[in-house]
């Protein structure tokens, strides 16, 4: 639900990054909760991946198209059962193509680069992130795609403060943000491999009226890049 006073306006944190604020209307972001339910149970269950020195995160997460842990995209869901994640639905890539367009066309319908443009986007691969009270993420490059196309982020539920960096360090210059249930932010071109992360979420912040009780949910729509 929108705290502010005023209307929150759409924001440009660094080149080819961009915020939409109440982008997804509540009928959508329910639709989307509940496929996100049924996809938290299967084919390959929802589950915090492990990194590399043991520690599990604190995120839950559960992937389509590609199965992804850190730091590696398979086929199979080789740490969690060995199974195939299910497709992304063509609803879900669609949803992709029109976020690209909200954040990237201008006003005589062109577009700045090839990769921005909605024809060339199939994103081939989605997480799920769920964020329970207290969760978070460090700052990170999203880099085990070989394609640098875009990345569309999606939010629902709780506010989190979203922290935007540069493709050269993990630390400043960054822009902290809030997104909220509904809220847009695309990054691709000069931003495409910029470090960010979610420091923290606000419990009890989420719009009913999104679907989520309790949480935060982000979907990440990608294009890895990679076939087979
Ligand atoms: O939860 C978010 O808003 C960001 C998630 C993210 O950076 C990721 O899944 O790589
Ligand atoms: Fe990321």
């Amino acid at each position: 639900m929108s705290n502010s006073l005023f209307p929150r306006e759409r924001t440009e944190p660094a080149v080819g990054a961009v915020h939409v604020p109440g982008w997804l209307p509540a009928q959508r972001q329910r639709e989307i909760v509940d496929a996100c339910r049924q996809w938290a149970v299967g084919p390959v269950p929802m589950r915090s991946a492990v990194l590399p020195g043991g520690h599990p995160m604190s995120v839950q997460t559960v992937c389509l198209g590609w199965h992804w842990q850190p730091y590696k995209y398979t086929r199979t869901a080789d740490d969690v059962g060995g199974g195939r994640v299910a497709d992304v639905p063509e609803w879900l890539v669609e949803l992709g193509r029109d976020a690209l367009r909200a954040a990237y066309r201008r006003p005589d319908g062109s577009y700045e680069r090839d990769d921005y443009r909605p024809e060339n986007y199939t994103p081939d691969t989605a997480l799920i992130n769920y964020y329970a009270e207290g969760a978070h993420m460090g700052m990170h490059q999203d880099k085990d795609e070989k394609s640098s196309a875009p990345v569309v982020s999606i939010s629902i539920g709780d506010t989190c403060v979203f922290r935007f960096g540069n493709p050269e360090t993990r630390n400043r210059p960054y822009t902290d943000l809030e997104l909220e249930g509904g809220d847009l932010f695309v990054f691709g071109g000069p931003s495409r491999f910029a470090y960010h992360g979610v420091p923290r979420t606000h419990a009890g912040t989420a719009d009913p009226a999104g679907g989520l009780a309790t949480g935060r949910i982000n979907i990440t729509l990608r294009m890895t890049g990679l076939s087979g």
